[in-house]
């Protein structure tokens, strides 16, 4: 890298449960790329979510929020865990994710679902249903149900609790996100699939007509429709149909995980979520996962796979990225496998052992 460039400065907010152990690999990923001059970073730390609400009593400290909107980029690994659970909602860990999201505008989520061709026996699905798998979901991050008003828990007259969340978008942010689901198709197949619920829901009902609309600005594109009921049968049934989906942040979140599945573990997942000024923070798409933390277990592939992301679409070193995306490769090749993607004949191992491994493999090992 030229002596002209600046240092980018990444702030990483590693959370809870497993977020620690896999966003220590994505480090050890960074440090080597730094060593070897391939990027310029500066890391600098912060607190979020359970982490946060244990230290300073807040998932969300405004200390976090400065140092993120002084950042190039930010890393994540995850929140929440049930330790936390009982909190009132506005405590608890996941809001210090929503509220980081909010605050940042990151308003376009990019959730790669791609199967990497070592893994076809690691889907629940048949091999020949995922083969060659490779679809963008592209979901509204920062409106929907996660956000809208009025929310909350009220007491009738008659003392029974009636609880409200609602769902809310404008016309202006369903048309932003549609293009951005636009433009990525351009660079791949062309074909783009809004997802809604437009035969229950007016708002979805108005989703549709704006992403009509605003394709007809992109006459290469083809647009299609689909209930999410339909689109969450289809991504079972035959995921290969799919290029690039776009929708709303709460049915985003469902179908992501659910794309997760064909690629042979939510722990492979990476994602982007970016602003108007290109500012992104960067997550793998699952959870804490509580159940498996503190065992050095946990697959790192999906936090590595989103430091790809994060140098590609905020640190502009495509290059850097491109070795991460051919290190995971070369290390599925060579048979390591944590375990939930783990299958006859193939080598298990742990959390640091993989991210040993990546390292390895980008220095050419
Ligand atoms: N972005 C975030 O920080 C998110 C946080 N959460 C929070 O995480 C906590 C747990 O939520 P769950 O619904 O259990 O979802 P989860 O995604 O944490 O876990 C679901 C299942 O996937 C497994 N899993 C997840 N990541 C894995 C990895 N890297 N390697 C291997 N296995 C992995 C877990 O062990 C678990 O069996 C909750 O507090 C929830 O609110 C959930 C989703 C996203
Ligand atoms: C934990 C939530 C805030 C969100 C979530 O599940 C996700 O973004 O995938
Ligand atoms: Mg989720």
């Amino acid at each position: 890298m030229g002596d002209n460039r600046l240092s980018k400065k990444i702030l990483v907010v590693a959370g809870d449960g497993i977020g620690p152990e896999i966003v220590a690999e994505a480090i050890k990923v960074l440090n080597a790329l730094q060593a070897d001059g391939a990027i310029d970073v500066t890391l600098e730390d912060a607190l979020v979510g359970g982490a946060a609400y244990d230290a300073v009593g807040n998932p969300l400290p405004e200390e976090t929020l400065v140092k993120a909107r002084a950042s190039d980029a930010v890393l994540l690994g995850a929140v929440g865990g049930p330790q936390w659970e009982s909190l009132h909602i506005s405590k608890r860990p996941e809001r210090g994710l929503l509220g980081l999201r909010a605050e940042l505008g990151l308003f376009a989520n990019l959730r790669p679902a791609v199967l990497y061709p070592q893994l076809a026996a690691a889907s629940t699905l048949k091999p020949e249903i995922v083969a060659g798998l490779d679809i963008m979901i592209v979901r509204e991050l920062t409106g929907d149900i996660y956000f809208g008003q009025p929310r909350g828990v009220e007491t009738l007259p008659s003392g029974e609790r009636r609880g409200i969340n609602t769902m809310v978008y404008t016309e202006s942010e369903v048309e932003r996100i549609c293009r951005v689901a636009f433009d990525i198709a351009m660079k791949r197949g062309k074909k783009v699939c809004s997802v809604d619920k437009a035969n229950v829901l007016e708002c979805t009902e108005m989703w549709r007509e704006v992403a009509t609309k605003t394709a007809a600005e992109y006459p290469e594109i083809s647009l299609s429709h689909m209930y999410v009921d339909n689109a969450a049968m289809q991504l079972v049934r035959a995921p290969k149909q799919f290029d690039v989906m776009v929708t709303g942040n709460i049915f985003g979140d469902i179908l992501s995980d659910c794309a997760a599945m064909l690629t042979g573990s939510i722990g492979m997942l990476p994602s982007a979520s970016l602003n108007e000024k290109g500012q992104g923070m960067y997550e793998p798409i699952h959870g804490s996962a509580p159940d498996i933390a503190g065992r050095g277990v946990a697959n790192p592939l999906a936090t590595i796979l989103s430091v790809g992301m994060m140098l590609r679409y905020s640190l502009d070193a495509p290059e850097a990225a491109d070795r991460i995306d051919a290190a995971v490769f070369k290390v599925l090749d060579q048979g390591l496998r944590t375990a939930d993607i783990m299958s006859e004949g193939m080598r298990q191992v742990g959390t640091a052992e993989m991210g040993d491994a990546v390292v390895a493999a980008l220095a050419g090992e």
